[in-house]
C-alpha cells in the first residue's frame, strides 16, 4: 500500500466491505479463591451483519445490549468467541500478519470521549502525525504537510498545530481525534457515540463535519449510538441490538416510517419528537428491564416485555425472516402502530453548504467552540 493512498473498495460488485457470521463474545464470569468459571457473560451472542461501502451503517439498542462489544469485536480489537468475521470477502483468521497490519490502516475509529482518547502529553500535531510515523514511508516534510492539511479538513487551520489537547474544546477535540482516525484514508471508520460527550450545540457541528468528511475521503461508516435522533438524520441503514442479538435491520426511512419488531417500535415511540399531534398514546411503554446476558431468557430474548408474546415466543429464538424490505427476528410480526411523524429532531447532518465555502464554514464552527 503506498503513502495517503486508498485500498480499493468497490461499491460495484455489491459484496460486503465487512461481513459478522454468526458471531458470538462471550466473557467468563469467575468466583472464588480458586477463580472458577460460574457462569458466561453472552455480551453478542450470535450477530449477523453486512457492511456495504458507502454505508452509514448504526448499531442502535439500551445500554448493555452489546453494542461497544460488538464494536471492538468487528474492529478486531477482540478475537470473538465464535463466528467469522470477514474484510472484503477474507475471513479475518486468514489473513497474514502484514495483511492484518495493513488492516489497520484500513479501520479506524472515533471514540466517545475525545479527552480521554487523545495523549495530553503531545500536541495536535504529535497526535495526528502518530498513525502517519507508524504506518507510512513517508519524510517528516511530507508528514507535516499532510498534518496541515488535515487540520484544514476538519476545520481547525494550522495554529492548532502546537497546542495541547487540554487547551481545545470538547468539539475541537473531536475533531483532532477524526484528523487522526482519517490520516491513513481508511476505508472504514467505526463511530462509537462519536457526539454523546459533547455539548447538543456542537453535536450536529460534528456530525456535519463527519457527514462531509466521509463524501471527501470515499468513507463507510458503522457508528454505535443509543441516540435515535442522530441515527435517523445521519444513517444510512440500521440494527437494531436486543441482549446480544441483532433482532430488526433495515434502511433508516423503512425502519423510521414502519418498524416491524415489538422492540424496535417501542425503541421509536420513545423518540422526543416536536410534534403538536403527538399524544401519549402513540408511545409504547415496555414493562421490566432487559435481563442480564449472563441469564438471557428462553426462546425469542425479548418474549418476557413483548406485548405479543405468546407460549410459543418462549420456545424457540427465531431466526431472520425478509418482511417488506426489513429482516425481523419474531415469529408474531405485528402491524405497524400509528406511531405519530418523528420529522424534525435537531440533528441536521446532511450538509447544507456550499463546497465553496466549506473550509470557511468549517473553521468558523470550529473556532466557535
Ligand atoms: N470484559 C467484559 N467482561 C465481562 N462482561 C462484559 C465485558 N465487557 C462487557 N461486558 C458485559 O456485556 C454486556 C454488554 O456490554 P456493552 O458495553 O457491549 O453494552 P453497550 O450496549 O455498549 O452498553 P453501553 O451503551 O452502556 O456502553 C454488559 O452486560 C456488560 O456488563
Amino acid at each position: 500500500m503506498s503513502d495517503f493512498t486508498h485500498a480499493d473498495a468497490d461499491s460495484t460488485t455489491g459484496e460486503p466491505l465487512l461481513q459478522a457470521r454468526d458471531v458470538k463474545q462471550h466473557y467468563p464470569i469467575k468466583e472464588g479463591i480458586l477463580r472458577r468459571q460460574t457462569g458466561t457473560v453472552r455480551a453478542v451472542d450470535g450477530v449477523d451483519i453486512d457492511i456495504y461501502p458507502g454505508d452509514t451503517h448504526a448499531i442502535v439498542g439500551e445500554s448493555g445490549c452489546g453494542k461497544s462489544t460488538l464494536l471492538e469485536t468487528l474492529l478486531g480489537l477482540e478475537e470473538p468467541t465464535d463466528g467469522t468475521i470477514s474484510y472484503e470477502g477474507t475471513p479475518f483468521s486468514d489473513l497474514s500478519g502484514s495483511e492484518k497490519r495493513a488492516l489497520k490502516s484500513e479501520i479506524q475509529i472515533v471514540f466517545q470521549n475525545p479527552e480521554s482518547s487523545l495523549d495530553p502529553r503531545n500536541t495536535i500535531g504529535q497526535i495526528i502525525s502518530e498513525p502517519l510515523h507508524l504506518h507510512t514511508d513517508a519524510s517528516t516534510r511530507e508528514i507535516d504537510a499532510r498534518v496541515v492539511s488535515l487540520l484544514d479538513d476538519v476545520g481547525l487551520g494550522p495554529r492548532y498545530y502546537g497546542r495541547y489537547p487540554h487547551e481545545l474544546s470538547g468539539g475541537q477535540q473531536q475533531r483532532v481525534a477524526i484528523a487522526r482516525a482519517i490520516s491513513l484514508n481508511p476505508t472504514l471508520l467505526f463511530l462509537d457515540e462519536p457526539t454523546s460527550a459533547l455539548d447538543v450545540s456542537v453535536q450536529s457541528k460534528i456530525l456535519r463535519l463527519l457527514d462531509e468528511i466521509k463524501d471527501e475521503y470515499d468513507l463507510t461508516y458503522v457508528m454505535v449510538t443509543h441516540d435515535l435522533s442522530v441515527v435517523r438524520h445521519f444513517a444510512t441503514d440500521v440494527s437494531v441490538m436486543y441482549l446480544g442479538n441483532i433482532i430488526e435491520k433495515a434502511t433508516t426511512d423503512a425502519l423510521f416510517t414502519d418498524p416491524k419488531h415489538p422492540y424496535t417500535q417501542a425503541l421509536i415511540s420513545a423518540v422526543p419528537v416536536p410534534n403538536p399531534h403527538h399524544t401519549a398514546e402513540n408511545d409504547i411503554t415496555l414493562p421490566g428491564t432487559v435481563p442480564e446476558p449472563s441469564d438471557p431468557p428462553s426462546g425469542c430474548r425479548f418474549h418476557p416485555r413483548c406485548p405479543i408474546a405468546t407460549d410459543e415466543c418462549a420456545e424457540d429464538f427465531p431466526d431472520f425472516e425478509s418482511h417488506e424490505g426489513h429482516d425481523v427476528r419474531c415469529i408474531r410480526i405485528p402491524e405497524a402502530e400509528d406511531l405519530g411523524s418523528t420529522e424534525g429532531s435537531a440533528v441536521n447532518a446532511s450538509g447544507e453548504n456550499s463546497r465553496s465555502g466549506l473550509s470557511a464554514t468549517r473553521r468558523e464552527e470550529a473556532r466557535q467552540e
